[in-house]
């Protein structure tokens, strides 16, 4: 959300937001709908002034004249009650629609519709040449046994999944691997909910506009979140906080669940695109100053650079086009990583700097040195997702005998072992 202020005085620059990013909203409703209930206060205060005015005079009003100023009184505070309801309905209506104002892209953003006008940055790691007939994600699991998508789409339906054995260990081998990392860069290890109250999804900005995407339970007051941002963008919700306490930078991870409502037919095998997944998110509050954001934009997006580096897989990075960073974004770089059997990059990361656009809904906010009250700033990035990243992992790894290669790293959290799987 945007300060109204800013809006006010920035109308240009918040419909050229509106307009690179695609948003449904004509700001031209909001400002007029703002010019209104202005009216209704400036009516509200002028009949209070009265009324104060008017109350004054009782006490020095002679017997005959008292009376007929009591009354004027009362007048006067049924008016006043009589606007409340339209004040509430055009406060309310207001609200609805800052919370819809997209923020300002940074100027450095390409102007584009979609992803498919994404920059690509650069490109790091060795593409795999196999001198054997590479098998794809599924191939492996089933040749090793370690998945059995058929029982569990029983259980669950489509885009569901279930790793055994070692695939198990793999997937959990992976996420401690990246919350030990995330840890010793200075990140603070949580473990967390996906059950969330509905307000949260509006503080992270997921809502309005992102309601179809996110598993509702009947007849409870609580929603599941597809990302740990959510419960932790709110941990803090309507607390100042002093400026010594901040930054805070977290290592979440937590379930996360999406209905993946607009994919129909995407992804539809494997692990790539499921309905419940697990995500080690980093997350980071910090002051309201845009170099030190950037700083920590450049931190988290070299913290999973740095992760996919040490699992040995080949990566690139693009950059997030206007019409792919969503409402909230200043800025938003994308990590793709190599999967042989599509022969493409597929996102395994998404790199994010949101100003202090998510604060100002969550209600974020430090005492400055000077004494002012400032919304903080906030970013996120993904660590690791699993199980996505256990496609470009066993398809990269993957050994002519059909067993999977431990890079060096991942060695501890595997008993040591180098190699997984059976010939
Ligand atoms: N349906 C899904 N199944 C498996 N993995 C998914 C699914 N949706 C997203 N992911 C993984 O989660 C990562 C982050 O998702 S995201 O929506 O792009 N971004 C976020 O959630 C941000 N909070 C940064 O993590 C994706 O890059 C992908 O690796």
């Amino acid at each position: 959300m945007l300060d109204l202020k800013f809006i006010r005085e920035n109308a240009g620059a918040v419909k050229e937001a509106i307009r690179v990013k695609g948003v449904p909203l004509d700001l031209d409703d909001l400002l007029t709908l703002d010019r209104e209930l202005l009216g209704v206060k400036q009516r509200v205060e002028a009949l209070q002034t009265e009324r104060n005015a008017n109350a004054k005079l009782v006490p020095r009003a002679t017997p005959e004249a008292r009376p007929a100023l009591i009354q004027t009184g009362k007048d006067l505070a049924e008016e006043i009650k009589g606007l409340e309801p339209s004040l509430r309905a055009h406060e309310e209506q207001l609200r609805q629609l800052l919370l819809r104002v997209p923020n300002i892209p940074h100027p450095d953003v390409p102007v584009g519709r979609d992803d498919t006008e994404n920059v690509e940055l650069r490109r790091e790691g060795v593409l795999p040449t196999f001198d054997f007939t590479p098998l794809d994600q599924v191939e492996l699991l089933e040749r090793q046994g370690w998945s059995d998508f058929e029982r569990v789409a029983r259980v669950s339906g489509s885009r569901s999944y279930l790793l055994k054995g070692d695939g198990a260990l793999l997937e959990m081998a992976v996420q401690m691997f990246a919350m030990s990392f995330l840890a010793g860069r200075g990140f603070t290890p949580l473990s967390t909910t996906a059950l969330v109250r509905p307000e949260t999804l509006v503080n992270s900005g997921h809502f309005p506009g992102d309601e179809e995407s996110v598993y509702k339970l009947e007849g409870d007051e609580l929603m599941l979140a597809g990302t740990a941002e959510v419960p932790v963008n709110s941990l803090y919700a309507g607390e100042q906080m002093s400026e010594g306490q901040l930054p805070m930078t977290f290592a979440a991870i937590s379930g996360a669940f999406r209905r993946e409502a607009g994919s129909a037919g995407r992804d539809v095998r494997g692990l790539i695109r499921v309905h419940e997944f697990r995500k080690v998110e980093q997350y980071v509050i910090c002051r309201a100053d845009e170099q030190e954001a950037l700083r920590w934009f450049d931190t988290i997006l070299g913290n999973a650079e740095a992760l996919l580096a040490a699992l040995e897989l080949p990566y690139r990075v693009v950059q997030n086009c206007t019409g792919d960073m969503g409402a909230g974004k200043v800025l938003m770089y994308d990590i793709e990583t190599w999967v042989p059997s599509e022969q493409v990059y597929r996102e395994t990361h998404s790199c994010s700097y949101l100003g202090d656009w998510q604060a100002r809904r969550t209600g974020l906010r430090y005492r400055g040195e000077d004494g002012k009250l400032v919304y903080a700033h906030t970013l996120n990035n993904t660590g690791i997702a699993t199980p996505r990243i256990l496609v470009p992992f066993l398809e990269n790894h993957q050994q002519r005998d059909g067993t999977i290669h431990v890079p060096q790293a991942l060695r501890p959290y595997l008993g040591g072992r180098d190699t997984l799987g059976t010939p």
